[in-house]
């Protein structure tokens, strides 16, 4: 049976998109089948290997663990990204790594799409680890709404070896069907919250499966090739940035929202409990990326600014900590299978988001916690290769919104270092204590620009497709703002050596005057 459901839409009701969609399918379908397994996947995802509704019955039936288990996840594939996977559209860090790695604590988190789910966990019923004997499924009156049928369903949902005959549509089920299905059902429910996929944050899948292991319930991480399923992914930048930051944003809302990982309750195992802290405030970060990717712009002044230059010690240090993290990542990379240009496309990704769409994110979040008032979070748009000859014509066109400035700012910012560094060293000469620490300096902002690499390939639009006039652009930009420098203070270098010298002194003064 194949069922295809249009959901009333009525002025003065949210329709809670996503997961308004699937708690109406989910009441419909106890009414039609009550399977006590249910498989998710998105409108842009399909099946892609016959054995992807076996395999997660494999771990739902398994004697030791089973019952306990509330949702197999699979990893998320995807069919048409460009084959640099110029955007880290692929995600195999976190799809392959970190989703592995939970597996070993209480299960990867839920990541709305290709899972299958055990329906009564999904109704918020507590996992039978923590069922009291003879445990009435259905708490309180109300609390799924005011169907007989659907509440009458709910115990049945939970057997599990239950045979399942198709039913007969009669008048009587169309009307229930009906209710079901209502705008106003939901009313003074617990729907949306206590049970179905939880509303009101733009992130359902992350914030609906913490519920489940809150109560106490695991997951499970089921990678099967070929891929059990596939599906479609953003290639255009803006809308790769538009769907990070839903996705950043919604992580914040989790955080600020019950739905917290600190006030969890004892069921939530302690390191689990510290993964969904992470997924909910890694955003925040971005306040010291941002920051140290635009320290830079100090260099240009840096004869008048009286900067610490580090130590010895403390450089030994940084290196040591730098190389620890890289040499675990690593190891994380051998371990989980991908490789190391997955990896290392992850990162500059990372930095991307880190620069563009964290920020965005956090002010967002503070905005809402504010007005009280979230923004509406646009849909991932989907390629139009159908209209093209081009299959990754999307990936050539830029769209400029505000999400691309911090980004390009920060590009300018460390082209301009690097030139002004240039100009340093031809100023003062080569083997000077300057040009040795403009060169330190270099090395970061080169680093920055080697992870802003897509990015800068993205805003040049078709021009991206040849990255050697990429190149061309930065050497001429980097000549321009050296030769500029050496122009402004070469026949000065005396004088403006002097100011510094003073300049230095004074603000050494100064601080120490009024700390
Ligand atoms: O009003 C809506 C909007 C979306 N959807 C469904 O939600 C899916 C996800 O939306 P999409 O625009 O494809 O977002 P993506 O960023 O590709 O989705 C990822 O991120 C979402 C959370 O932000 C998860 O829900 C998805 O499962 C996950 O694949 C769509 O495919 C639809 O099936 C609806 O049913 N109604
Ligand atoms: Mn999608």
């Amino acid at each position: 049976m194949l069922v295809y459901i249009s959901r009333e839409k009525r002025p003065g009701y949210d329709n809670q998109k996503k997961a308004g969609a699937m708690n109406v399918m989910l009441r419909v379908s106890a009414l039609l089948s009550n399977a006590p397994f249910v498989i998710n996947f998105d409108c842009d995802h399909y099946i892609n290997n016959s054995q992807a509704l076996r395999a997660p019955m494999c771990f739902m039936l398994d004697p030791c663990d089973g019952q306990n288990t509330a949702f197999v996840q699979f990893p998320q594939r995807f069919d048409d990204v460009d084959p640099t996977d110029r955007y880290a559209n692929h995600n195999r860090v976190f799809f392959d790594g970190t989703m592995l790695a939970l597996n070993g604590l209480q299960g990867p988190t839920y990541l709305g799409t290709g899972t299958m789910f055990r329906r009564v966990a999904l109704y918020g019923i507590e996992p039978p680890r923590y069922r009291v004997e003879n445990t009435k499924l259905v708490r309180k009156t109300g609390e799924f709404g005011y169907s007989t049928s659907f509440i009458n369903s709910v115990p049945d949902a939970a057997i599990q070896d239950r045979s399942i005959t198709p039913v007969l549509v009669d008048e009587g089920l169309r009307k229930d069907l009906t209710t079901l299905m209502t705008c106003a059902y939901e009313d003074g429910s617990s729907w949306g919250r206590d049970a179905g996929w939880v509303y009101n944050i733009a992130t359902e899948d992350v914030v609906t499966g913490f519920r489940i292991h809150r109560q106490g319930w695991r997951s499970m991480y089921c990678s099967m090739e070929p891929a059990a399923f596939r599906g479609t992914a953003p290639i255009n930048l803006t809308e790769r940035l538009y769907q990070v930051l839903r996705w950043s944003g919604g992580s914040l809302e989790v955080f600020f929202s019950h739905s917290n990982a600190l006030i969890a309750s004892r069921r939530l195992h302690l390191l689990q409990r510290i993964a969904y802290l992470n997924m909910s405030t890694y955003p925040i970060v971005t306040v010291f990326i941002l920051s140290y990717n635009f320290f830079p712009v100090m260099w240009l002044f840096s004869e008048q600014l009286y900067i610490q230059r580090p130590f010895g010690t403390y450089m030994a240090y940084l290196v040591a900590i730098i190389a620890m993290v890289h040499l675990i990542g690593v190891f994380e990379v051998r371990w989980s299978g991908i490789t190391l240009l997955d990896w290392f496309r992850n990162e500059q990704f990372y930095m991307i988001g880190a620069t563009g769409v964290y920020p965005t994110a956090v002010l967002y979040m503070l905005l809402k916690l504010v007005t009280g008032k979230g923004i509406y979070f646009r849909l991932t748009s989907k390629q139009t290769e159908a209209c093209s000859n081009d299959k990754f014509a999307d990936l050539y066109t830029v769209r400029w919104v505000p999400l691309l400035i911090p980004t390009t700012a920060v590009i300018i910012v460390n082209v301009a270092a690097v030139g002004a560094a240039i100009g340093k060293a031809v100023t003062w000469g080569f083997f000077t204590d300057e040009a040795r620490h403009v060169l330190l300096g270099m090395v970061f902002n080169m680093g920055i620009l080697v992870l802003l690499y897509p990015f800068a390939l993205g805003i040049m639009g078709k021009w991206g497709k040849r990255p050697i006039i990429l190149f061309i652009v930065l050497v001429m930009a980097i000549s321009v703002v050296g030769l500029l420098y050496v122009m402004l203070h070469a026949p000065y270098t005396g004088e403006w050596s002097q100011v510094a010298v003073s300049l230095g002194k004074a603000s050494l003064t100064g601080s120490s005057g009024s700390g």
